[in-house]
């Protein structure tokens, strides 16, 4: 299955602003990247990206500077999803993201919906000509609205590896506990640790 993958690739993760400087987050945010690049090809999937600037990697991309909702739905359109051409369409900082746990977006269903933690909409695979996308706020119900809307089937994926998307401080937690790849390594190599206590487990950074 051909997947997409959205790639902020000038400012990406500004909520990680208070914790990583800028040249940082871009450094980390490539990291994830990989990872999740990694982890579809591992998986049997051929992975395109959709990027705001070129990355100069050795993967297919598309460069489209436009608001991400704007640019997915345009390869949606290029892509013209149906059953035997489906389109997954990935976020690029699924750090927990494995083979295993992508595989679920094969299972049937018109639009197979990941859900993000918070309300987000982390990974989706279209098989509807019809559905379009409509990213930020609680996307993961507002895509529900726009599957039935056009008549398409849903299936949800119940995965906590693609529930837990790195937008926030406290999600390098889980990089740290449960990451395998390069995101981990990155975070332990600028010196971030976990800090265990009474509550529940924090990160501090040393060096
Ligand atoms: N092509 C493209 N991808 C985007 C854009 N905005 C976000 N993305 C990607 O979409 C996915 C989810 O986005 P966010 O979680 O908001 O990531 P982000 O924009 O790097 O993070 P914040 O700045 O903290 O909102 C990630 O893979 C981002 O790299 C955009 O305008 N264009
Ligand atoms: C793109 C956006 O990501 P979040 O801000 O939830 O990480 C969404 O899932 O709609």
């Amino acid at each position: 299955m051909h997947a997409l993958v959205p790639f902020a690739a000038e400012r990406p993760k500004t909520r990680l602003a208070t914790v990583l400087s800028p040249d940082e987050r871009r450094s980390f945010a490539d990291a994830m990247l990989s990872d999740v690049l990694s982890a579809l090809e591992e998986a049997g999937f051929s992975p395109r990206l959709l990027a705001t600037e070129s990355t100069g990697r050795d993967v297919p991309e598309t460069v489209d500077d436009r608001p991400l909702t704007e640019a997915v739905n345009a390869a949606l359109v290029d892509h013209d999803p149906s059953p035997d051409r489906p389109l997954a369409v990935v976020a690029a900082d699924l750090a927990l993201a494995t083979p295993a746990a992508l595989s679920w977006l094969t299972a049937d269903g018109d639009v197979v919906i990941a859900p993000g933690r918070g309300g987000g909409t982390n990974a989706l695979a279209v098989r509807h000509p019809g559905f379009r996308v409509d990213y930020h706020g609680a996307s993961y119900l507002d895509h529900l609205r726009r599957a039935r809307d056009v008549g398409a089937s849903v299936r949800e994926v119940d995965s906590w590896r693609l529930a837990t998307d790195v937008d926030e401080p406290s999600d390098l937690v889980e990089v740290l506990v449960h990451g395998e790849r390069e995101a981990r390594d990155w975070l332990v190599d600028a010196g971030f640790e976990l800090e265990t206590g009474d509550g529940r487990v924090d990160l501090t950074r040393t060096g």
